[in-house]
């Protein structure tokens, strides 16, 4: 491994270039890709330094790599040495149900992975799936995990937001004091138990007490929430990457609904685990474990944090995840394909951003509106230079205060978003 005196941070080294940080530690370093030269030849390695928290956005037109490199940095957590991966997990929110491939070997680049001394390489990956399509993947043969949202992590005007009622309306007023009559009285109960409280609730009509019944029995339908869901130590553990495919959840608000709870509990786990590591570092004999570092990666991520409203999820992830997510050692990579429909704070937060092609002129300005100073060059003209090839990317990195043009390196494990051909020659 390179001695730190080789390493020339967003600088060209006879070595490699290395964002995000000052690569002072050969340990928490991802192999990104090579640098573009001028005449399109690969140049030096490009790797990012993830001793510390990143916020990273990737952006880019249609097929042009954003799962691709998702999925690069990916593979590269897993093969972080031993003692740097046993303290962080990896989670991909899955939209497109396109990540469960990660355990097969990338056989069809294999020649490009050998241009680049690498060997297609499949990777582990529990793959969780609402409870109500279990079966569906199963046909499949794609082995499956069930998961679900404890009910009662779910408060009363969530459940209406979920719904799209008004907390006011006699429906939300009935579901308000029962969810929080039975969230107050414990923290295990069922479907059934709601069902019961709502039919037995004497200061509703019949219409309120009706609407309501017929809510909750879509919302079990779903299969998405139950009475002892999930705990997310299960599904948040070091070492290991764990896909939550929300793809077959049609309805939006319900997807966000999982991001969000998701998110904010993986939050609020994190920052014990950041208190009780204090305490030991103090000197205090702490017995509980905790959860480890958590990176978390979201595909088409203009659901859950759109330019305009909110969602479930865009709160927890803009106010916790992005603007506190350092101290308690959360990173959050983001992809979308309209950089214009995320909200804004997104473009402005991320401390890397790696654009693929672009051309619509709405996404490259909305960039262009969080350009630094740094920047000589406009996003619009930088894009343009990158040409039309696959799996090449502007970087834009705050840390080092620089951007550079890079080939992002070939996936070692199989992409399951490639586009489908009408004939494949
Ligand atoms: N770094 C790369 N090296 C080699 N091939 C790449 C690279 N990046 C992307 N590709 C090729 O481009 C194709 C499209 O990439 P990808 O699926 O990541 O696009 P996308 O931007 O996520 O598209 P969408 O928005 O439709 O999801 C891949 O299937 C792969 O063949």
């Amino acid at each position: 491994m390179e001695n730190t005196s080789e390493i020339f941070c967003a600088g060209v080294s006879e070595k490699q270039y290395i964002l995000g940080g000052d690569g002072r530690s050969d340990k928490a370093l991802l192999h990104l890709g090579r640098y573009l030269a001028l005449d399109r030849s690969s140049g030096a390695d490009v790797k990012l330094d993830v001793q510390r928290p990143h916020a990273v956005l990737i952006g880019g037109k249609r097929g042009y790599g954003k799962s691709y490199t998702m999925a690069v940095l990916i593979e590269e957590l897993l093969m972080l040495p031993d003692e740097a991966k046993t303290n962080l997990a990896s989670i991909v929110i899955d939209t497109m149900g396109i990540f469960w491939t990660f355990s097969r070997e990338n056989v069809v680049q294999a020649d490009s992975l050998s241009d680049w001394d690498l060997e297609a390489s499949g990777f582990n990956a529990e793959i969780y799936v609402p409870a109500g399509s279990e079966e569906e993947y199963r046909k499949r043969n794609i082995s499956v995990k069930p998961m679900s949202i404890p009910l009662s992590q779910v408060d009363a005007y969530q459940w209406c937001e979920l719904f799209g009622l008004d907390p006011v309306s006699s429906t939300g007023v009935l579901i308000v004091r029962v969810i929080e009559a039975l969230r107050e009285s414990s923290s295990d109960f069922s479907f059934e138990d709601i069902l019961d409280n709502i039919l037995e609730d004497e200061r509703s009509d019949i219409v309120s007490r009706s609407a309501a019944e017929n809510y909750f029995r879509t919302a079990m339908s779903w299969g998405i929430f139950a009475g002892n869901g999930m705990d997310i130590s299960d599904i948040v553990a070091g070492g290991t990457l764990s896909v939550i495919d929300v793809s077959t959840i049609k309805n939006d608000s319900v997807r966000s609904a999982v991001v969000g709870f998701l998110a904010r509990d993986i939050y609020h786990r994190r920052l014990e685990s950041r208190r009780a590591h204090e305490r030991m570092l103090m000197g205090e004999e702490i017995t509980e474990k905790g959860i480890p570092i958590v990176w978390m990666f979201i595909d088409e991520a203009h659901q859950f944090v759109p330019a305009k409203g909110n969602t479930l999820s865009s709160d927890v992830l803009l106010n916790e995840w992005l603007r506190q997510g350092r101290q308690p050692g959360l990173s959050l990579v983001l992809a979308t394909q309209r950089p214009s429909s995320l909200h804004r704070d997104v473009l402005s937060q991320s401390d890397v951003v790696i654009c693929h092609r672009l051309t619509s002129q709405d996404d490259i300005l909305a960039l262009e509106s969080v350009k630094p100073t740094y920047m000589s060059e406009n996003f619009g003209d930088s894009i343009k230079k990158m040409g039309t090839e696959r799996g090449i990317a502007l970087v834009v990195d705050d840390n080092t205060e620089s951007t550079h043009v890079i080939r992002i390196r070939p996936r070692m494990s199989w992409h399951g978003g490639d586009e489908q051909l009408l004939h494949r020659p």
